[in-house]
């Protein structure tokens, strides 16, 4: 682990906004912190970063403890949702500030910008001050600036959160692959769902300063530890059943599964999981409604009293009144206990 968080606890007045969390990130690792607003993402960072010193717990830097240390002194560096440049520097010079507080010599400077510029795509405007510059192009001498001084980790605070969708996903992009080329260790802070699941290995998932779930990608989103976590993340179908033998058995069929207990429980899905198929024998599903979002459409089917949630690309032989059938892809199909007595019927669908 090359960045230990142990227990760390903080608050604003008394008011508690983490509550004892503990998370690791393995070096060359790009792990998001992903939460809604208020959940104590920007909090978490500023307390890792030094901005903030923590009530409660331990930060951990290979292995070295920096809990007290100043920011400067952690050998961390971050880039924030507002890019932060010096007004009065071209873009070049930005990125240099950092190595010549640091008394490289020139030669060595002008290596490592150059490389810099050249990975970030903005040697066209290394002359240029910020404010004639873009916010995108701003965003990238951040993170060039970020990069310059090699820190140990990056911490990203929302970086694209002000730039048009278009931009954000080249963003996002360009983070992956420079992550990937350069082994980079990456602390990522966003609430957008898109971007976390694309960017990351790892998902730390807070909820009101706590963690509610952790883990690779793929486990936390489509096999969540609990009801809320699942929830945080998105639509999910849910559908009530129980374990009979080694089948998970519930109105619209019954489902191999290796749930631990024989008793009532969820089958739960999400909605891109799961394949529309027509013109079979058992088209038990009417479609009942067919909406854009987004790339996808989100298609509502309706058997008996249950609702389940599709998203499909654009299909053109797909109308409203159509009866058609579900393909389950096994390793997408996640069976929890009910703890909140939640099913699909009409109107519950969650998200
Ligand atoms: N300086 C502060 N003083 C008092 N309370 C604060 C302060 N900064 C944040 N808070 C409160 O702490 C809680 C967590 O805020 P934080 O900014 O860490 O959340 P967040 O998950 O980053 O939210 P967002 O996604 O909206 O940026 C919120 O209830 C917020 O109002």
């Amino acid at each position: 682990m090359i960045l230990e968080i142990n227990q760390v606890s903080q608050s604003y007045d008394q008011h508690s906004v983490l509550d004892h969390i503990t998370f690791g990130v393995e070096k060359g690792q790009l792990l998001t912190v992903f939460g809604p607003s208020g959940s104590g993402k920007s909090t978490l960072l500023k307390s890792i970063t030094g901005l903030l010193e923590v009530d409660k717990g331990s930060i951990l830097l290979n292995g070295k403890d920096i809990t007290d240390q100043k920011p400067h002194e952690r050998g961390i560096a971050y880039v924030f949702q507002s890019p932060l440049l010096f007004p009065h520097l071209t873009v070049k010079k930005n990125i240099a500030f950092g190595l010549e507080v640091k008394k490289l010599n020139k030669k060595e400077i002008d290596m490592k910008v150059n490389t810099l510029l050249g990975l970030l795509k903005i040697e066209d405007i290394k002359d240029h001050y910020p404010n004639q510059i873009s916010g995108g192009q701003q965003q990238r001498a951040s993170i060039a600036r970020a990069l310059a001084v090699d820190p140990a980790v990056i911490l990203m605070d929302e970086p694209f959160s002000a730039l048009d969708s278009a931009l954000r996903t080249k963003m996002g992009e360009l983070i992956k692959s420079l992550q990937k080329k350069l082994g980079l260790t990456i602390v990522f802070v966003t609430h957008d769902l898109n971007e976390c699941l694309y960017l990351s290995d790892e998902i730390v998932l807070l909820n009101h300063g706590k963690i509610v779930d952790q883990g690779a990608t793929h486990d936390v989103y489509y096999h969540p530890k609990t009801i809320e976590s699942a929830k945080l993340m998105g639509e999910m179908n849910w559908i009530h059943g129980k374990k009979i033998d080694q089948q998970f058995v519930t109105p619209i069929g019954s489902f191999p599964c290796d749930f631990p207990y024989d008793q009532e429980g969820l089958l739960s899905f999400r909605p891109q999981s799961i394949k529309i198929v027509k013109n079979k024998d058992d088209n038990i599903f009417k479609v009942i409604s067919i909406d854009i979002i987004g790339r996808e459409h989100r298609v509502v089917l309706r058997y008996d009293n249950l609702e389940i949630i599709v998203y499909t690309y654009p299909d053109h032989f797909l109308q409203i009144g159509d009866e058609v059938s579900l393909l389950f892809p096994k390793d997408y199909l996640h069976y929890c206990v009910d703890d909140t007595n939640k099913t699909n019927k009409l109107g519950e669908n969650s998200g």
